[in-house]
């Protein structure tokens, strides 16, 4: 893992965004498209604005994001409706998004489908993942029903249910993770730092970040 500090979060996301724009060039130079997955809740916004307003293929890229909360887009705690307005706008507008909600009362209904739509950009050409204090990234909950599924099986796609999270989940698998070519996770704050800490000395089971930190570039800025 390589940790990269910053003097504060403004500059992380500038430097952030221009390093994903970066590798999602080499990514189409290299294969003529790329797949970038990014995550929800309340710290990517900022490199969403930075990096819709980037110059590059953007027709030539997929969008997915790392995890969704399984509410309609038009709820406050939908990570599709963070997507939609912070990122799909400015040059951005342009790439290809698929989606990890579909209308259904459980996730279980459209996983099938919504796997099959990811499969043809696999393996992600880079991924940026968040993490919760709890040691939870994309939606990789400790105590969720399925954990193991999450952690150590082989779909790209797991529904689940877990004690931290007020709804059902849907989240790409470590293993879909892992494979990919690049992967950042950014966080804020000195609580994140310490948890982000803590985990490296504990089982994916109680820490899920744990799982995927080998390789990974973590990006911190204090505040
Ligand atoms: O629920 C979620 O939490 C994590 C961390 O979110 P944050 O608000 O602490 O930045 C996020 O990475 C994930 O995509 C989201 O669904």
């Amino acid at each position: 893992m390589e940790f990269v500090e910053y003097a504060d979060s403004e500059m992380m996301m500038i430097d952030l965004a221009d390093r994903l724009a970066s590798e999602l060039r080499a990514a189409i130079a290299a294969d003529g498209r790329a797949s970038l997955a990014v995550p929800g809740g309340t710290t990517p916004g900022p490199v969403f604005d930075t990096l819709s307003a980037i110059k590059l293929d953007w027709d030539k890229v997929h969008v997915m994001l790392t995890d969704e909360r399984w509410v309609p887009e038009n709820s406050e705690r939908s990570n599709t409706g963070l997507l939609k307005r912070r990122l799909f706008t400015g040059e951005a507008a342009a790439a290809h998004y698929l989606p990890l909600y579909a209308e259904a009362e459980r996730p279980e209904e459209k996983l099938e489908a919504l796997q099959q739509a990811l499969a043809p950009h696999l393996p992600l050409s880079v991924v940026l993942l968040g993490m919760g204090a709890d040691m939870h990234t994309a939606s990789i909950f400790p105590g969720a029903d399925r954990l193991d599924a999450a952690l150590h099986g082989d779909e790209t796609l797991v529904a689940m249910r877990a004690p931290g999270a007020p709804e059902p989940r849907i989240t790409l698998s470590a293993k879909v993770l892992n494979d990919a070519m690049r992967r950042h996770i950014v966080i804020i704050g000195a609580e994140k730092r310490a948890a982000l800490e803590k985990a490296q000395g504990l089982s994916p089971e109680e820490a899920p970040v744990a799982a995927i930190l080998k390789g990974a570039t973590v990006h911190w800025a204090e505040s």
